[in-house]
């Protein structure tokens, strides 16, 4: 045996839930695989339960002298501070050719800029983003990569190798551009998740509520629609959830959990690349405030609500599953629409296509309705907005009306439904005929001679208005 046959293929640093999943994984596959941590006590507990199929040292730059060049690392720490300092800790010891992999929910311009710090080295850096949190690392996540395009076909055969095979058997591995382009998909897939996760909060606040569904019925429900154009990782989750008991009360688990939720950023990142971008991404925006809002609500808050009941139950349950497939069509418009045009703007030549492919399995947003929006982008090389696609009126045929109604019941009864009133409002906003900008435009012109364009002839006009003092 010579020398280079002792030593690994791929290390992985950060031995937290994904780092050991994916170490796992990428054995299973065939990669000899060496691990590390920089905290001691991961070290000891990541030894018992990876060994001897993982060989794990006691630090990170101990896995250094356990690869075959070019060295590949893949690195599974939180994002943020902790990753430039393991940069700065590695950067001496790095040599040209070597490959870093940062599969962190990292920002994508922390992903640029480290990318070209590496580059004086000659070291490469690939942004990849990953889902599908613990089962998904173990047994298959879907993978985004991003950076430099020979960096990225270096390590195309261990992701593609780990990640879910879609129903077709593709992998869920995509590379999406240069530079941070796998970030901020991954980025753009958060928003999405926290908007299709915002709405089914909505739907179980009207199950429960107006609708009056106890647990087992709630659940049943969600099954239900887990069965139509809507079925989604996010729904089977849904219905596991609001089922499960809670075990000190005998009371359903979810209503012992307090009501108000967490994020550790990446939908509000979405948010912010919508503003930057100027791409309207309303739902992801409300669903990220509606987090917001509900750590900030006063105890008293509950008893501020005085509306009687005004809907009728049995009719909401019904509506509520034939509109959730246009509240997803609106959640991924929102995701698409933004990764086309930061792509736009950054040359990345992301196909929108190939996103929605790679979302079909491993990630928290995988859903039935990617293989057909995945087929109407390669059916329309030009279509860069799903909501004008014939899926979206195939979609909007049978959910339309019933949205329309759940959202009027809910406003009548006094129930928040940001994410189910926005995704009207955004669908609306596409498609009306007119949305009243016209208006604005003039008004613009009236206080700031501003000018606008006409409807009957180009060019850009001011208006000499009557003055209003
Ligand atoms: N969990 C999930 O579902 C998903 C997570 N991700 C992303 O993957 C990355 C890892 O996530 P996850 O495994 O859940 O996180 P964990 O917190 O479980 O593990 C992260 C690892 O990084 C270590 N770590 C923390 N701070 C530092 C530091 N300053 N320097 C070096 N190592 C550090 C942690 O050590 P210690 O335990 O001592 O803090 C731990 O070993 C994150 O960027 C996360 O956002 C992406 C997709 C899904
Ligand atoms: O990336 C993920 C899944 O795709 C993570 O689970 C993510 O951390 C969830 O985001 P948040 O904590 O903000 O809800």
């Amino acid at each position: 045996m010579t020398e280079t046959e002792h030593l690994c293929d791929i290390a992985v640093i950060g031995l937290g839930v994904m780092g050991r999943n994916l170490a796992l994984n990428l054995n299973d596959r065939g990669y000899k695989v060496v691990a590390g941590d920089a905290f001691p006590d991961v070290v000891v507990s990541a030894r018992a339960e990876l060994e001897p199929t993982v060989t794990v040292v006691d630090t990170p730059i101990d896995v250094l002298k356990h690869l075959k060049a070019p060295r590949t690392m893949l690195v599974m720490i939180k994002a943020g501070d902790p990753v430039d300092a393991l940069i700065e800790t590695f950067r001496p010891h790095l040599q040209p050719g070597d490959i870093l992999i940062d599969g962190g929910n990292s920002h994508y311009h922390d992903t640029e800029r480290r990318q070209a710090l590496l580059e004086a080295d000659g070291v490469r850096f690939v942004g990849l983003g990953v889902s599908g949190g613990e089962e998904g690392a173990r047994h298959g996540p879907a993978l985004m990569a991003g950076g430099d395009p020979d960096a990225v076909a270096a390590v195309s055969a261990p992701l593609a190798a780990i990640a879910a095979k879609a129903g077709d058997g593709a992998p869920c591995f995509g590379t999406f551009g240069p530079g941070g382009a796998g970030h901020f998909v991954k980025m753009a897939h958060n928003g999405i998740e926290y908007l299709v996760m915002q709405a089914l909060a909505e739907c179980y606040l009207l199950l429960s509520g107006p609708a009056g569904l106890e647990r087992e019925a709630m659940a049943e429900t969600f099954r239900r629609w887990d069965e139509t154009a809507a079925s989604s990782y996010l729904l089977e989750i849904t219905a596991v959830v609001v089922d499960e008991v809670d075990t000190d009360t005998g009371r359903p688990l979810v209503e012992m959990i307090k009501d108000s939720a967490h994020h550790k950023g990446t939908g509000r990142w979405t948010v912010e690349a919508g503003l930057q971008y100027g791409v309207a991404v309303p739902g992801i925006a409300t669903a990220f405030l509606a987090r917001a809002l509900s750590s900030r609500r006063a105890p008293h808050a509950a008893s501020l609500r005085r509306l009687p009941p005004a809907g009728d139950a049995a009719l909401i349950a019904d509506d509520l599953g034939k509109a959730l497939p246009a509240v997803m069509l609106a959640a991924y418009a929102q995701g698409l629409s933004l990764i086309s045009e930061a792509s736009k703007v950054n040359g990345w030549g992301t196909e929108l296509a190939t996103v929605a492919r790679t979302w079909r399995a491993g990630c928290i947003i995988r859903a039935a309705m990617l293989d057909p929006i995945a087929d109407a982008f390669t059916a329309d090389p030009e279509l860069t907005d799903i909501t004008l696609s014939p899926l979206a009126e195939e979609i909007l045929e049978t959910a339309e009306r019933p949205l329309r109604r759940v959202v009027a019941a809910a406003v009548a009864d006094g129930v928040p439904v940001p994410a189910l009133a926005n995704s009207i409002a955004y669908l609306d906003g596409l498609r009306a005929k007119r949305v009243g900008a016209n208006l604005i435009q003039g008004q613009r012109d009236l206080f700031g001679a501003h000018t606008f364009e006409r409807t009957d002839k180009p060019g850009v006009f001011h208006h000499e208005w009557p003055v209003v003092s």
